[in-house]
């Protein structure tokens, strides 16, 4: 990919991460995203912040604490928190159902309870996460290490191929302390029908598939922004 082009990726993160604080209002409780995508929130609510907006920050991993942290926003942790009232995150994926892939970056958990918590979670693209049908982009999924062989064994019967993500010849280890698993399905032609069965799934903490958990999708494109809203 020439530096062009990641430039300009970089610039529908950015638009789309501005036209997103815009609905962040004083007071709130706002879930902080992960990824590249998410970074660029982040610092539009960090220089909202330095101008006074208040508010307190929930985040979706370790690297995000760490990130917001150092630009001055206020944390509360999860496990102390009822209610979100807005949240900014990145996807993988999605559709105009505003069904999700997450997890790239191995944050779906956090990222999946955050969202449940949330009244108004906003997911922010760039325009080459607009997808027709979602599985494109392999389907993060989080497991508990001792459940590995049988996890996979029950994909399989999902007509899914899983393969343990690895990092610096390691498996990659989230937050959770836990593996990802990577895995293929094809494309998916129902997404809320894989995300039960993936639930029905001893050993699977999360997956990354996001269904019915987004109230709109901000993407940038060029040096627009293109709203998809649930109905
Ligand atoms: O685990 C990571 C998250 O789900 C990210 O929001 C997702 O992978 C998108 O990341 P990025 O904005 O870097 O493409």
């Amino acid at each position: 990919m020439d530096k062009q082009s990641i430039d300009k990726k970089d610039l529908e993160k950015q638009i789309a991460a501005r036209e997103a604080v815009k609905f962040i209002q004083q007071n709130d409780i706002v879930g902080l995203g992960t990824g590249s995508t998410a970074f660029f929130a982040i610092q539009e609510i960090a220089a909202l912040v330095k101008n006074g907006l208040k508010i307190k920050g929930v985040p979706t991993s370790e690297h995000t604490a760490s990130l917001a942290l150092s630009l001055g926003i206020e944390l509360l942790p999860m496990d102390q928190v009822k209610s979100i009232d807005i949240t900014i995150d990145g996807a993988d994926e999605f559709d105009t159902q505003l069904n999700l892939v997450k997890g790239g970056g191995g944050a779906l958990f956090r990222e999946k309870i955050v969202a449940s918590l949330t009244k108004n979670e906003i997911i922010i693209a760039d325009s080459g996460k607009l997808v027709t049908q979602l599985g494109k982009f392999k389907v993060p999924i989080e497991v508990v290490p001792i459940a590995l062989t049988y996890v996979l064994q029950q994909l399989g019967k999902l007509n899914g191929k899983g393969e343990v993500r690895m990092k610096d010849n390691a498996p990659f280890i989230t937050d959770n302390h836990n593996i990802i698993v990577d895995a293929d399905f094809g494309l998916i032609s129902d997404p809320a029908a894989l995300s039960a069965s993936l639930n029905r799934i001893e050993g699977i903490l999360a997956h990354g598939l996001f269904v019915q958990l987004t109230s709109k999708v901000i993407m940038g494109k060029g040096t627009e922004t293109i709203i998809y809203a649930g109905n």
